[in-house]
């Protein structure tokens, strides 16, 4: 579960005193996720998340985020903003944390992605992108390309302690990608992050989506890669769904467009998104605080994903 930061009911309501949505009623932890501590609010105006935002997000970040969701918001797309108090203010203080009040969002992540639902989310995605072909900020990508070898090399040896061999098979997962990286590619702003649970979903039409805390300037077909190795396999990385990951091309294609060379570099990008996800699970499995209420993340899940692509190769994006 995923409550780094405990809020006392004093504080939220004194919190909640700050804006036009009413008076507390009830907040509960929210057990998904592993970066933020999120909690559910229910207030007498309605339903909200509070996020407290923890150590991957850097405060400096949240005005590209937060300009990011607006500009998504106003053309259309359905991602949850962050909500401005009285004094026209969104990004405050609490628990001693940076802290946003955030629209609630209808649906449900889907554990089991569908066809239908891998081509909606696809097409999400693409619309996205098309928004966003003019948001002006940008943001490097703090877990981006040259990021990789600099926390492989602080994980070190005690990848070894997570399985025996992890430490070579990183090295090899890395040398090999960025041998192969297609760092030419049209670049854009990204999510980063757009797994499963960070798509909420009513049956086959997505309501939302949610967690932006990793968006970033990257190249654009890397979002589409992400998104291929989270939801083509099982949580384990040990079955691959092919064509779970050919609907989410084929929606993407649909809402967007994909050039050939973006197709074409779509093995690699999948290769790095697996080392990037190794390696930032690995950190947390290696680093996680005591007494956090959260679920670490198998890394090895991503070394098997690594695996599939580099046996299955081109043919998975044909
Ligand atoms: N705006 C929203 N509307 C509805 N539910 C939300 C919203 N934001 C978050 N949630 C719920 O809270 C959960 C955790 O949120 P989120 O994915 O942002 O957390 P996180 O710790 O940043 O997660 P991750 O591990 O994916 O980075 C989501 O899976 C969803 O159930
Ligand atoms: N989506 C990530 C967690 C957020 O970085 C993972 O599954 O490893």
């Amino acid at each position: 579960m995923a409550v780094y930061t405990q809020v006392s009911a004093e504080a939220l309501a004194r919190f909640l005193a700050g804006f036009d949505h009413g008076e507390l009623v009830s907040a509960k932890g929210i057990a998904e996720g592993v970066e933020n501590s999120n909690y559910l609010v229910d207030t007498t105006a309605g339903r909200f998340i509070l996020t407290l935002y923890e150590k991957r997000v850097n405060a400096g970040d949240l005005p590209f985020f937060l300009a990011m969701l607006d500009h998504l918001a106003a053309r259309g797309n359905a991602v949850p903003r962050a909500l401005p108090d009285r004094n026209g203010v969104a990004i405050h203080e609490l628990e001693g944390r940076p802290a946003c009040l955030i629209e609630f969002l209808p649906g449900v992540s889907v554990s089991h992605p569908t066809e239908a639902q891998a081509f909606a989310a696809g097409a999400a995605m693409g619309r996205m992108h098309e928004a966003l072909a003019d948001f002006a900020l940008v943001r490097e990508n703090s877990m981006g390309i040259d990021t990789w070898r600099p926390l492989f090399e602080r994980c070190g040896r005690d990848l070894d302690g997570i399985a025996p061999g992890l430490y070579d098979g990183v090295g090899f997962a890395l040398d090999d990608v960025l041998a192969g990286w297609p760092g030419h590619l049209p670049t854009g702003t990204i999510h980063a992050d757009l797994f499963p649970d960070n798509v909420l979903m009513r049956g086959d039409t997505v309501t939302g989506l949610i967690d932006f805390y990793f968006a970033c300037t990257d190249i654009r077909a890397y979002d589409l890669a992400i998104m291929h190795g989270a939801w083509s396999f099982d949580s384990t990385g040990a079955q691959i769904y092919p064509a779970i990951g050919q609907a989410l091309i084929a929606g993407y294609q649909q809402a967007f467009g994909l050039l050939a060379e973006e197709r074409a570099g779509l093995l690699y990008l999948s290769k790095g998104a697996c080392v990037r996800f190794l390696l930032s699970r690995a950190w947390d499995w290696l680093n996680t605080p005591a007494g956090a209420m959260v679920t670490r993340k198998d890394p090895l899940a991503y070394l098997r994903r690594f695996k599939a692509y580099d046996i299955q190769g081109t043919a998975l994006f044909g």
